[in-house]
This record gives structure tokens, sequence and C-alpha cells, in this order.
């Protein structure tokens, strides 16, 4: 049997096959859940929204549009007490956007802001290969705000496949990024 965190990130990845292909970004799908606290099975998680790049209008990234998909139907995210935010990302949550748009860490940790608990975790499929940015600082980023995050393996050639797909040379730019991720894949 598959982990629900590979099943997740399964969903993640179908999401990110609806997004339009483009030469400036990465394809990535984003799910919002609350799970309850110690439910080992995550039999009660309760998806809240989720969210592909460019689906909402504009520059749109994945997770950027799991929040206001959320938003759009509810005030903020906000956790009953007992359960904790949970999102699943195909690809590590950007901290630097070539943009200049406010990057999806920020927007994690500012699910925290006015004392509310926010985002507890964050799992991703995928470290964000170095094409636009270089070497990614967003599980850095998420660390130092305190928010936890958890690498899921085993579907990094599919997620990067997906996310590449708009780019000029995906092949080998799926082949270079899994060859850096062998090397310090434990450290990712
Ligand atoms: N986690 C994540 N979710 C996304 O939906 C997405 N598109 C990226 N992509 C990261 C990449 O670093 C930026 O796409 C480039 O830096 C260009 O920046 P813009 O997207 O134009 O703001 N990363
Ligand atoms: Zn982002």
């Amino acid at each position: 049997t598959t982990s629900p965190h590979t099943t997740y990130m399964q969903k993640c990845i179908s999401l990110a096959e609806q997004s339009p292909p483009r030469p400036t970004n990465f394809r990535v799908g984003a799910i919002l859940l609350s799970r309850k606290d110690g439910d080992s099975t995550y039999s009660d998680d309760r998806v809240l929204s989720t969210g592909y790049t460019m689906e909402l209008a504009g520059n749109t990234h994945a997770e950027q549009c799991c929040f206001a998909n959320y938003a759009s139907v509810n005030k903020v995210a906000e956790e009953q007490s007992g359960r904790k935010l949970i999102m699943y990302v195909s690809m590590e949550p950007c901290g630097k956007r070539l943009s200049g748009n406010a990057p999806c860490v920020q927007r994690i940790t500012r699910t925290r802001d006015g004392g509310r608990e926010g985002i507890h975790k964050v799992y991703f499929g995928v470290k964000e290969p170095t094409t636009f940015v270089g070497e990614s600082e967003g599980c850095k980023m998420l660390s130092a705000a305190g928010i936890e995050w958890e690498h899921v393996p085993g579907l990094e050639k599919e997620i990067l496949s997906v996310a590449v797909a708009g780019h000029e040379n995906p092949e080998e730019e799926v082949k270079s990024a899994l060859g850096k991720m062998g090397t310090n894949v434990d450290d990712i």
C-alpha cells in the first residue's frame, strides 16, 4: 500500500498537469488540508482547498492559488482545536521568485499572523531545481519560521517531468535535477 503522503503527492501531480506549460516557471500542484491530532491513519483528513500554477489570473503559484481558493470560501485558514493545517505541494515552496512577487514561503508563514497557529507542516515531493533561482532556500526559510517540512520520496521524476514540460530542454533539466538530488538526497 502506498503511504497517504504518496497518495496526496500523486494528487498534487494531477493538479500540476492542469497548469499551462511555460518556460518561465514550474508546473506545481498544492493541497491544503486539516488533520486531526493523533490520527495516525489520516482517515479524518479534511481537504480545504487545492491549487495549481497559473490556475488563478496573473502569474500565480500553486500554493498561492491554494490559499486564494480557500480564502474565497472562508475568512482565513482557521484550524479547529485538536486539528492542524497541513500543506502538500509537489515542489518545495519557493523562497524567491524571479518576478519579485511574494514567495510562497512568505505566504505560508503569514498564515501565522495575528497569533493564529496557521500552517503546521509542509510536505513536498522534490527540491526546487536551480533553473531560476539557483540553490533553493525554501526549506531553510520554513525551518527558520518554525514550520515543519518533510520530503516525500519516490515521485521526483514524475514531479519534475510535469514541472518543466514547458521548458526548452525538459529531459535534460529533469536528468540534471535528479542528478543533483542523487548526490545530496539525504540533506534535501
Ligand atoms: N513551489 C512553486 N510553486 C509554483 O507554482 C511555481 N511556479 C514555482 N516556481 C518557482 C520558480 O522559482 C519561479 O517560478 C521563478 O522564479 C519565476 O518566478 P515567477 O513564477 O515568475 O514569480 N514554485
Ligand atoms: Zn511559489
